[in-house]
């Protein structure tokens, strides 16, 4: 059995101005109003999820969506308490985490085993992972070498090839070129069969209908609504599309 519980969750960024050889010269009183101040990303979130549950998070942009899901990964340390019960495959932020003098064949390894694989297991996938991600020749070179849409092709490779229990995802995988983004595509779909757990986050209402049964709505680091897709879906193309809120887009999340 696996589940996801978020109590009281509450996740501030701190903002550091950098500073440049002009502070020494100019005294920019605008810039020192900017220090020590912070982005509330996301206050007092509860969730509480079980094995079948399918979630999307929807919302603007800067609404704290995929901040959610990386304090669901254990990405940030925040207040309030996550639990976690199971494997996790995060398919985000796929091309960080690479070591860049190792080849591609021991960076299929390496992830792998981050990933939670035994090494034992890893052996035994390691030629279909390095088949799907038609990198060939190139996985015997140290990635560093390698284009953006190559380190895509690989991480993706290595992440769906695991099978964990809870899959957490952002709509923003661009695995590649076209050819490979529809074999992608059609991998992702049947790791989205396979999990017990989804936590989606993606801006097509299409895709949150299509893969998702509740659905949570963020607003300015709140939830503002959540429910099953349909009825999540339907208030929040409501709301927008009521004339007294097209203004209200954007984010005042910035405090003091
Ligand atoms: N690493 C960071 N450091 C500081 N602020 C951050 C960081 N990541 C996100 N933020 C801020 O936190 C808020 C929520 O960002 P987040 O990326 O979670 O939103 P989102 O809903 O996923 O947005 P989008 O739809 O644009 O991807 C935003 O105001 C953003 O500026």
């Amino acid at each position: 059995m696996s589940s996801i519980k978020l109590h009281n969750i509450d996740l501030k960024y701190q903002i550091y101005n950098e500073r440049g050889i002009k502070d020494f010269f100019v005294r920019d009183t605008k810039n020192e109003a900017l220090d020590n101040k912070y982005i509330h990303a996301l206050r007092n979130i509860n969730l509480n999820l079980r094995d079948g549950d399918r979630l999307a998070i929807i919302g603007h942009n800067g609404a704290g969506k995929s901040s959610l899901l990386k304090v669901i990964a254990g990405i940030y340390p925040v207040s309030g308490q996550v639990t976690v019960d199971g494997r996790i495959a995060s398919l985000f932020e796929l091309a960080t985490g690479f070591e860049m003098e190792a080849t591609g064949w021991e960076n299929i390894k390496l992830r792998g085993l981050m990933l939670g694989e035994t090494p034992k297991k890893m052996s035994e996938k390691i030629q279909d992972i390095a088949e799907f991600s038609e990198l060939k020749d190139h996985l015997n070179i140290p990635v560093k070498y390698y284009s953006s849409g190559m380190f895509i092709r690989l991480a993706f490779s290595v992440s769906t090839s695991i099978e964990p229990d809870i899959l957490l995802l952002d709509e923003v995988v661009a695995a590649g070129d076209a050819h490979f983004l529809q074999k992608a595509q059609k991998r992702m779909n049947e790791l989205i069969d396979r999990v017990k757990i989804l936590v989606f986050v993606t801006h097509s209402m299409q895709s949150a209908l299509d893969f998702c049964n509740q659905c949570i709505w963020l607003e300015n680091g709140e939830i503002k609504l959540s429910g099953t897709t349909n009825e999540v879906i339907k208030a929040y193309n409501e709301y927008y599309n009521s004339s007294d809120n097209k203004l209200s887009e954007g984010n005042g999340n910035v405090n003091d």
